[in-house]
Order: C-alpha cells, then structure tokens, then sequence
C-alpha cells in the first residue's frame, strides 16, 4: 500500500500535486512534505525543513529541480529502500540516472504532469521499468485525483514534457495574445482578458465533451464566407499556426532532452 508519502521539493508542482491530492479527498496526515522554504503546508501535512532522519515512507517524490538533483540524491538515497516507490517529477531526469542514483528502490516511476493538477484535471504520463503490475496499479490509483494518468515509453518523455507538462504556458501564452489582439482592436483591456479567458475556457470543455473533434468543432463554428473563416484563414495559411506549434513543440522537447543529458548521472 502506498500509504505514507514524502514529498521532497514542494513548490509549484510538487505544491500542486499535494493541493489535487488533498481536494481529492487524501487524509493530509500520509503527506510530509520537506522543503526549506515553503513558507506553510496546507493543515494536516507535516511540513520540515530537513529530511527526517531514520523514517520510512512508501512513496518518496523528488519535485526540486532537475539541476539540484545530483547535489541532493546522496542525503536522499538513505531514505529509500526495497519498500519504497521513487516518484519522480524532474524534467530530463531519466530512469537510468534515478536507477544509478537510488539504486535500492522497490520501484522508479517517472512522472510529467501539469499545474492543472491542483484541479484534477492534469495529463498525468508515467514511465517506469520493472515494475510488479499491483505496484505499478497502486501508482495509477494514486495518480488518478490528480487527472488522467497514462503509462508510455520512455523515449517518448521529451515531446510529452512540451506538450502536456509545459503545454499550459504555451495556451496562456495565446489566451493573452487573444486578449491583446482584441484590445488592439479597441476592446477595454480588462474585458478582453474576461473574453479570451471564458472562450478558451467553454472551448475547452466543450471539445472534451463533444464527441466530435477539434477540427470538426471548428467547422461548425465557422460559417461558409464568415467571420470565423476570416481568421481561420489567416491561421491556416502556409499551415502558420500548425509551423508555429510544432516548432514551439520542438525547441521545448529539444531542451527536455538537453536537460537530460545534463542530468545522467
Ligand atoms: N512547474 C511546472 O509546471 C512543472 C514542473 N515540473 C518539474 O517539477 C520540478 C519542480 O519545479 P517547480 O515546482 O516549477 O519549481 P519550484 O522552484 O517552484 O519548486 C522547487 C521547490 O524545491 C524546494 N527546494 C529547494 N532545495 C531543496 C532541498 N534541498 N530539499 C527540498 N526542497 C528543496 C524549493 O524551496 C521549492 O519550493 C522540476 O524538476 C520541474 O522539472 C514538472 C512538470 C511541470
Ligand atoms: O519548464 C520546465 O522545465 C518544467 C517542465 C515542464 C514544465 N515546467
């Protein structure tokens, strides 16, 4: 059972898995958190400013940067045993460094998800090597308030980073950029920011509840000589937005992996 949890770095993500785990109904009294700066846990959760000394936890998550990640694996690795699950939520920290670095972990996983994990509703992608199958569905459980978890390969950890782990920022990038767009147009500012942010919004939800696609959604929505087909013109030509996104998608994966291979230990 993956009933005690250390949380070792809780900042905005480590911070954001604990606030889903807690709204999802997780008794605060499994959660320890050590973070020397934090300035105050939610209620419930033990919060230290060092790691505890001589205590077992059954899961044990790393959310400090990858860079400190060398510097602090030697205090980190007393703590962990052959009863112990390594959650980890480093960018570019691969299996094989957590492998080398905690070498007597019942088990390693992987883990990228987003902020939206504060709100259960985080893609949540797990890789992990050699793993006993109720290990690895006790994992899923817990990964399951936090959003979808979904268990994929390794190699594919890089594009999966950019999309859904740093995918937030590039989608609050074009909430304002819409925002911007319409006040340049003459729209008060703060009105435009309202708009932007509930038209993403509703667009959003309506794509996850639709059984039709995105592309499809946009159809529907542009009228044969209409407005929206005016602007999806401009998106379209020369496949601008698509050229956009896929090199925003690259140069984010392309740093994953260069973080990576920084990181091997
Ligand atoms: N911010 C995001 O949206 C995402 C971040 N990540 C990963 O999460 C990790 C943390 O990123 P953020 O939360 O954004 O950074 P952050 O800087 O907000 O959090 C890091 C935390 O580690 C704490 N810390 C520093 N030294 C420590 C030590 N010796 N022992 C324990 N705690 C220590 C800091 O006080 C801070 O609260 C990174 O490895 C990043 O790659 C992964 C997915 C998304
Ligand atoms: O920017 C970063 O490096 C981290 C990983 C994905 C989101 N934030």
């Amino acid at each position: 059972m993956l009933d005690t949890i250390l949380i070792i770095g809780c900042g905005n993500m480590g911070g954001a898995m604990l606030a889903g785990w807690l709204a999802g109904g997780i008794a605060p009294s499994r959660f320890t958190v050590v973070d020397p700066v934090l300035a105050e846990a939610p209620r419930g959760v033990t919060l230290l400013r060092e790691l505890p000394k001589g205590a077992r936890f059954d899961v044990v998550m790393l959310g400090v940067k990858p860079q400190m990640l060398a510097e602090v694996a030697p205090t980190i690795a007393p703590l962990i045993g052959s009863d112990t699950t390594l959650l980890s939520i480093l960018a570019g920290a691969e299996l094989a460094t957590l492998a080398t670095l905690f070498p007597a972990a019942g088990a390693r996983v992987r883990i990228m998800p987003n902020l939206s994990a504060a709100i259960g509703r985080s893609p949540i992608a797990l890789a992990t090597q050699a793993i006993d199958a109720d290990r690895q569905a006790e994992v899923t459980a817990l990964m399951d308030p936090l959003g979808t978890p979904e268990w994929i390969p390794e190699d594919q950890f890089d594009v999966v980073t950019a999309l859904a782990g740093s995918g937030p920022a590039f989608v609050y990038r074009f909430i304002d950029a819409l925002a911007a767009g319409a006040a340049a147009l003459g729209l008060d500012a703060g009105q435009a920011q309202r708009l932007a942010l509930a038209t993403v919004e509703g667009a959003s939800l309506l794509a996850a509840a639709s059984e039709h696609s995105p592309g499809e959604l946009a159809r529907r929505v542009a009228s044969p000589g209409g407005t929206t087909q005016a602007g999806l013109d401009v998106l379209d030509a020369d496949s601008a937005l698509a050229r956009l996104a896929q090199d925003t998608l690259k140069a984010a994966a392309d740093r994953n992996a260069e973080m990576a291979k920084a990181t091997r230990a």
